[in-house]
């Protein structure tokens, strides 16, 4: 029997996810297709009857009007919202920018997944004058630069993540809150990864889709008991598929 139920849900696409380009932290807005396919996630979740107490997202405008449109469709634009850079999409480096069909193009469709997925194998770093350097970005200038990743592999982004879960988060779902989090393909699987314990080599597998609510079901442990998208099984398995054909040459 559950004692917590959780809800993770990726932004709607983006303007970079729509032109297929590796964005990271860089603040690219929705695209109207991303604007709908939010609407949709808050539509799923009514029909289901999923309210919420409390809300977390990141600091990127993806996911923090992926998160308004949900509340919006919930008639939920009170509840707490909470926003940290610890839940930021995974920094991607030099990468940032690229286009992902290119990239493989040049690099090798295996190189681009290595890069894309691999749990320990950061990027390239960016460029300390580079324009999409967090350093020189006014969103982050309160914090230590130490702290501001010039590239993240998954790994780095679990442990970045992980402090803000166990400080903020599970307080919150322990009090009995219910918690919505709308965050990032990559900072979602760096949580899942947790959650579900997923070996280092099986995360190279997971894939999260944009928009498409994520359902868990705790114990009182906190261990997961089950997970599902609110989705149709074929609009999900669809979903996830487009998000690993990204990294193919030719799409
Ligand atoms: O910024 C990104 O993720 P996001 O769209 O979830 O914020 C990445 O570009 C996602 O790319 P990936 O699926 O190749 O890791």
């Amino acid at each position: 029997m559950a004692k917590y139920t959780i809800v993770l849900v990726r932004h709607g696409e983006s303007e970079w996810n729509q032109k297929n380009l590796f964005c990271g932290w860089y603040d690219a807005d929705l695209s109207d297709k991303g604007v709908e396919e939010a609407k949709k996630a808050g539509k799923w979740l009514k029909e289901r009857k999923i309210t919420f107490d409390i809300a977390y997202t990141s600091v990127l405008k993806r996911a923090i009007k992926t998160l308004y449109l949900i509340q919006e469709e919930l008639d939920l634009h009170w509840i707490p919202v909470y926003r940290h850079w610890r839940l930021n999409e995974r920094m991607y480096g030099a990468l940032q920018g690229k286009n992902k069909a290119e990239t493989a193009a040049k690099y090798g469709e295996d190189q681009v997944k290595i890069w894309r997925r691999a749990y320990d194998i950061p990027p390239p770093e960016l460029e300390e004058s580079s324009e999409y350097n967090p350093r020189n970005d006014p969103k982050f200038q309160t914090l230590d630069r130490r702290v501001l990743p010039l590239t993240e592999c998954l790994k780095n982004t679990v442990e970045r993540a992980l402090p803000y879960w166990h400080d903020n988060i599970v307080p919150s779902i322990r009090s009995g809150k219910k918690v919505l989090i709308c965050a990032h393909g990559n900072s979602l699987r760096a949580l899942v990864k947790y959650l579900d314990k997923v070996p280092d080599e099986e995360i190279v597998e997971l894939n999260i889709p944009t928009g498409i609510p994520l359902v868990y079901e705790l114990d009182e442990d906190l261990n997961p008991i089950k997970h599902y998208y609110v989705a149709p099984d074929d609009v999900v398995k669809k979903a996830i598929d487009d998000v690993a054909n990204q990294g193919k040459a030719k799409k």
